[in-house]
């Protein structure tokens, strides 16, 4: 009951649908009971009784009250499907507006397959409650009551002997129920399985044809699919087992009501009509309470669902502005970091320790170290993705805490090693974080980071669609979209995390020649593994286990022969002589 209170913001704002819905479900069940009345009536006083000239008015009456039925149950079920779909409509926009402004923290531990399913068949498994599942309880309810009355009213006896079957029918029910309900599970993980398998497999395709495991891959597909296949056949089994079972008991009940009914009838204890109006009545006992198991895996599902929905809707956006949070059109870039400390939560311990620095505009810091250093940490932190443990980051001598996340990351310009690019045109990609940008502007920014030449050679220039994941252009040719994607929002503060490590020597000297025309004036962050992308930098940190164990210049960091810069100087370049001493031996020879 909590999960559907506390959704009832959704759902609260349409009950006028599922009012008016179930009043045309009264309608409904009350001309359901109300038919084998009439057959009774027709039979004992028309038919009977030798009232021939009333059969037209009696059929005309049939007519018309089946038509008041139909137009009853068109405005029960239109009803009922409006409470859903615009409640869930409203849900669906809250649970994605809700993504949208989540902690970076949350996503650690996400699955996409997870989240997928939560936001369509969980929503959907909800929506089948609100708009069929409890009005067919209610209906349960209503026409199992109704229909008892009327045949105890017809006939006490006759009733109870008809309803000495219904425990049997009971138990039968709770025990398909029980077996149907795991059985229901089982189908829903495995396709939750299936699907995972799917998306998993679409979005590592390079990987899995890079080492050619296309055939280990089939196989686990089969196998899952199986799986899935098996559960459904099992789920089919136990159904095929059951209904007959419910409807032999059935059976056994007209059986019954026709052996002592009839008997009744002979000694002119139950009128003929009688008999025949509860031949109706009893199937609108039987047919309901076989659909019993089913109501209640409806309600049990969508209570699972909206279960989950909830987590989701109560999540907490731990990163959000304070109230007295400031907007800033333009940040200068002056980046502190004092004594700032961070840890993920998880046990590896601390991402950071005691990180200070100092940043002014224009600076170019270098952020290098082994993997797991801290150095993305560092940058991301900037970005106010995580939120540090101890110390302060400032940005122009204010705590990035105090500004809107808006304008916070509005000046803040991101080019991962592997920047996402959306299944749409390069044009809407460049401007994804400034939409208004004109063409060109949208030109200047792809210019400025040499892309302009490759994508006016593309047939559609920059309306070409790309793919998913920018699928259809080289590593190179990604990576410059996305740096002009990041300068058209002309940040102060640009982050290049390992921005060049995924291309080739010459792609990599093209972008950063690029690099260097659009760090102009900004306050740069550039992470690497190679020397030679940082080795221009103002200042450059050198992290290790999250500490900053040297700091200086490329030439003063040199120096210390023994320092861990000049380690990993050394192996870089030893190599690069190495290589270079093999290529002139090559020459000679
Ligand atoms: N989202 C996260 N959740 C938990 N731990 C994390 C997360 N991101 C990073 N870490 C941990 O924090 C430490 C620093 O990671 P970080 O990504 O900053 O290193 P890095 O120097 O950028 O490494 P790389 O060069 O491989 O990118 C590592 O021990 C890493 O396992």
């Amino acid at each position: 009951m909590k999960t559907f209170l506390r959704l009832k913001q959704f759902y609260w704002p349409y009950k006028k649908y599922f009012l008016g819905s179930i009043l045309f479900l009264f309608f409904v069940t009350a001309i359901t009971v109300v038919y084998p009345v009439i057959l009774k009536v027709t039979i004992d006083d028309v038919i009977l009784a030798g009232n021939y000239n009333l059969v037209p008015y009696v059929a005309l009456g049939f007519i018309g009250i089946m038509v008041i039925k139909g137009i009853a149950t068109y405005y029960h079920q239109f009803f009922g499907d409006l409470f859903g779909i615009k409640t869930v409509y409203e849900l669906r926009n809250s649970l994605y507006k809700k993504l949208q402004y989540l902690p970076f923290r949350y996503y650690d531990n996400a699955k996409t397959g997870d989240l997928m399913s939560r936001l369509t068949a969980d929503v959907e498994g909800f929506r089948f409650f609100l708009s069929f599942g409890f009005a067919q309880a209610l209906n349960l309810i209503l026409l199992v009551g109704l229909s008892l009355g009327i045949m105890l009213y017809f006939s006490v006896p006759l009733a109870l002997l008809t309803l000495a079957a219904m425990p049997f029918l009971i138990v039968v029910v709770y025990r398909f129920d029980k077996e149907v309900h795991p059985a229901f599970k089982g189908i829903r993980k495995s396709f939750a399985r299936l699907t995972t398998k799917v998306q998993e497999n679409i979005s590592g395709m390079n990987t899995v044809k890079s080492l050619s495991r296309e055939d280990y891959e089939i196989d686990k597909f089969v196998n899952n699919n199986g799986d899935y296949k098996d559960n459904y056949i099992l789920t089919s089994n136990i159904w095929a087992r059951y209904f007959p079972l419910m409807e032999l008991i059935g059976q056994i009940c007209v059986v019954m009501l026709l052996g002592f009914g009839g008997f009744m009838v002979i000694n002119n204890q139950l009128a003929p009509g009688e008999l025949v109006a509860f031949f109706s009545l009893v199937w609108y006992i039987i047919g309901p309470l076989m659909n019993l198991g089913f109501i209640i895996n409806t309600f049990s599902q969508s209570k699972a669902s909206g279960e989950r929905l909830v987590e989701i809707l109560d999540e907490n956006e731990d990163i959000k502005d304070t109230e007295k949070a400031i907007t800033v059109e333009e940040l200068q870039g002056h980046v502190q970091f004092r004594h700032v400390t961070h840890s993920y939560g998880t046990e590896d311990g601390e991402a950071l320790k005691d990180i200070s620095f100092d940043a002014p505009v224009g600076r170019v810091i270098g952020l290098i170290g082994a993997t797991g250093a801290g150095k993305t940490t560092i940058t991301q932190l900037i970005s106010r993705f995580y939120e540090p443990n101890h110390g302060e980051i400032l940005i122009d001598g204010r705590d990035i805490s105090e500004y809107s996340i808006q304008s916070l990351r509005k000046n803040i310009g991101v080019v991962l090693q592997e920047s996402f690019l959306f299944s749409c045109s390069i044009r809407d990609n460049i401007s994804y974080g400034f939409p208004e940008a004109t063409l060109e502007q949208i030109q200047d920014a792809a210019k400025r980071s040499d892309a302009h030449e490759f994508i006016m050679e593309l047939p559609d220039g920059y309306d070409t669609i790309l793919g998913e994941r920018g699928m259809g252009l080289s590593g190179g040719q990604k990576q410059r979209i996305a740096i002009a994607r990041s300068i058209l929002i002309n940040p102060s503060i640009l982050i290049l995390d390992d921005a060049t490590s995924a291309v080739d020597m010459e792609t990599e000297a093209k972008i950063q020649a690029a690099f260097q025309e659009v760090m102009k004036g900004r306050t740069t962050f550039i992470i690497a593994h190679r020397i030679s992308s940082l080795m221009h930098a103002d200042e450059i940190l050198v992290l290790e286990d999250g500490e900053v164990r040297e700091r200086g210049t490329h030439e003063e960091l040199l120096v210390n022969k023994t320092g861990l810069y000049r380690r990993i100087y050394d192996i870089q370049f030893k190599d690069r002589e190495t290589l270079v001493e093999v290529e002139s031996k090559k020459v000679i020879i």
